[in-house]
């Protein structure tokens, strides 16, 4: 199976001109290895988006470049190898869950296509655990429920990556650790690679192999932490020891004065 190793190299965005010109990222470099588990974590507005859109060759960076396989990014992203899953599920409210998960892979192979979408459509609701739910309307779903519709409409796809932009910022607690937790099974039983964004240290704890803290002004890769919390990862793993003491350094990256 080729590499699907992603680099990020001498990346650097800026955005406007002039005095009003804004330097969003600067000189950053990244590896994330195939079926990795990795986390941008960082304050608000320190470039975490803006990353993730560069890694999934939405936006092309000022400087610097990204390679997934050693292949330039659009390559990945005309294989179809790239799947995005935003901070707000966009479901169309007048098509079913099955359909809106669908709908992307739809667009992708046309009417030619359709029984396959169909099927990759019920897998991914399945790997998801909403087969139950296929026929229901997004106002009939909870929120919880509409981000997996979400996360099945990339999965429709079976790209080898997927990059999550803070997908459950909007949930409340206990919902956004169940999604937590079903995020990590879909992980483990499809071996993607997941880059998955986040302000939150305990969420990135969690789900992650590696941590990438990243500060602000310009934006850019302060810390790597490796998490060596055994798998799989339960609600119990909030109590163990280490999951303490990662917290506690990770709190001390973001909040440099609290760390004093
Ligand atoms: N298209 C754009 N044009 C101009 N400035 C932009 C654009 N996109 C992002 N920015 C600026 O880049 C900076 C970083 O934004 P970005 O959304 O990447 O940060 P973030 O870390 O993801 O923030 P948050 O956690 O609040 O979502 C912000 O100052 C933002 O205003």
């Amino acid at each position: 199976m080729q590499s699907r190793q992603i680099s990020a190299e001498g990346v650097r965005m800026r955005f406007g001109s002039g005095s009003a010109a804004q330097t969003v990222l600067d000189d950053l470099d990244l590896t994330i290895r195939p079926g990795g588990f990795v986390t941008l974590l960082g304050p608000s507005g320190c470039g975490k988006s803006t990353l993730l859109k560069i890694l999934g060759g939405i936006l092309e960076p000022t400087s610097g470049r990204v390679l997934i396989g050693g292949r330039p990014v659009r390559d990945a992203v005309g294989d179809r190898q790239i799947g995005l899953v935003p901070q707000r599920p966009a479901l169309l409210p007048w098509k079913t869950a099955l359909e809106n998960a669908g709908l992307l892979r739809q667009i992708a192979t046309g009417a030619r296509g359709r029984t396959e979408t169909a099927q990759a459509a019920e897998r991914a609701l399945a790997l998801v655990g909403l087969a139950d739910a296929r026929g229901k309307l997004p106002h009939q779903l909870s929120g919880g429920m509409a981000q997996r519709v979400s996360i099945a409409r990339a999965l429709a796809m079976d790209p080898a990556i997927l990059l999550m932009d803070e997908p459950f910022g909007a949930l409340d607690a206990i919902t956004r650790d169940e999604m937590n937790e079903k995020l990590a099974e879909i992980w483990a039983a499809t071996g993607k690679t997941i880059v998955f964004v986040t302000h939150s240290i305990s969420e990135a704890i969690f789900l992650s192999d590696t941590v990438h803290v990243m500060g602000a002004d310009p934006g850019r890769v302060v810390e790597t932490l490796d998490i060596e919390l055994a798998r799989p990862r339960t609600r119990e793993v909030f109590a163990d020891p280490l999951f303490a003491s990662y917290s506690g350094r990770l709190r001390s990256l973001l909040e440099p004065k609290a760390a004093v």
